[in-house]
């Protein structure tokens, strides 16, 4: 049987009495790489910031691998083993890439970076810091501060941050927005090397890179679940498309 390694469960959320979630109930499980969609305002953002720990939810409960994670604030979520990515990039910014990529491999070994650590560990560190910057094809930007990279790139750093931590599920906000069509195959290619074997959700309104990244697609509107099922399921949902051509934006 799958395992769910996230679950919402009738999870409400108003900004000062305005609802716009209203018992959403999603489930991802171990392993998968899941999309959330849905229209414009479908509260899509809003539902990742609650599961995040931006907000609190104001009724329902937030599950994590299978402990009730409410209201639990980003970094508390983040060493239970939930990583994110922004919408508004998040590196730091007057490191370098190098730097930066170390942050999240020291992170993940619990070390604290200072000059009283041992040289062999730190030999460690850099070795598989090198490693990641090659995977994701940023070795040439090795001293670039982060600041000096691309939009592309920086983007690519980011989601790349995110992942260095090894999170049990990884949560990326848009990853491709702002993207040129080059720039976001080469983030679809990346995000699927990461991600490989990992679970991650991903909110995203680029259909493209929905339908070539997800397993699984969960349909929000108003607020609710729609309709949850693979790609090709979704693709030739009535309703899902009675939704979104209600918005004017195709699937
Ligand atoms: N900070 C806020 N204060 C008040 N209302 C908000 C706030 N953020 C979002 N909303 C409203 O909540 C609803 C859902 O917004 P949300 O951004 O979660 O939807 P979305 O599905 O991510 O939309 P989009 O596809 O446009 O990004 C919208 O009606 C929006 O106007």
């Amino acid at each position: 049987m799958s395992e769910n390694i996230l679950e919402t469960i009738k999870l409400f959320y108003d900004y000062s009495g305005l609802q716009v979630l209203t018992g959403v109930d999603l489930q991802v499980e171990k392993g998968e790489r899941h999309a959330i969609i849905g229209p414009n305002g479908a509260g899509k953002t809003t539902l990742f910031n609650v599961i995040t720990g931006m907000y609190s939810p104001s009724r329902g409960k937030v599950m994590f691998k299978g402990k009730n994670v409410s209201g639990f604030k980003p970094h508390k979520l983040s060493r239970l083993g939930m990583g994110r990515s922004f919408q508004i990039t998040s590196t730091f910014h007057n490191l370098s890439t190098f730097q930066n990529i170390r942050m999240g491999v020291l992170s993940r070994m619990g070390i604290r970076f200072n000059m009283f650590n041992r040289v062999d560990k730190m030999e460690e560190v850099t070795k598989e810091t090198n490693a990641i910057l090659e995977r994701i094809n940023l070795k040439e930007e090795t001293h670039a501060p982060a600041d000096a990279l691309s939009y592309g790139k920086h983007r690519s750093l980011e989601v790349s941050l995110a992942m260095s931590t090894d999170p049990d599920l990884v949560m990326l906000d848009e990853p491709t927005a702002g993207m040129s069509r080059d720039e976001t195959h080469n983030a679809v290619d990346l995000i699927r090397r990461l991600t490989e074997g990992k679970t991650m959700v991903i909110v995203e309104h680029d259909m493209d890179v929905v339908f070539s990244l997800a397993d699984r697609i969960t349909v929000l509107h108003h607020g609710k679940v729609l309709a949850v099922g693979k790609p090709d399921e979704i693709r030739n949902m009535k309703e899902v498309k009675d939704a979104y051509l209600g918005h004017r934006r195709e699937v």
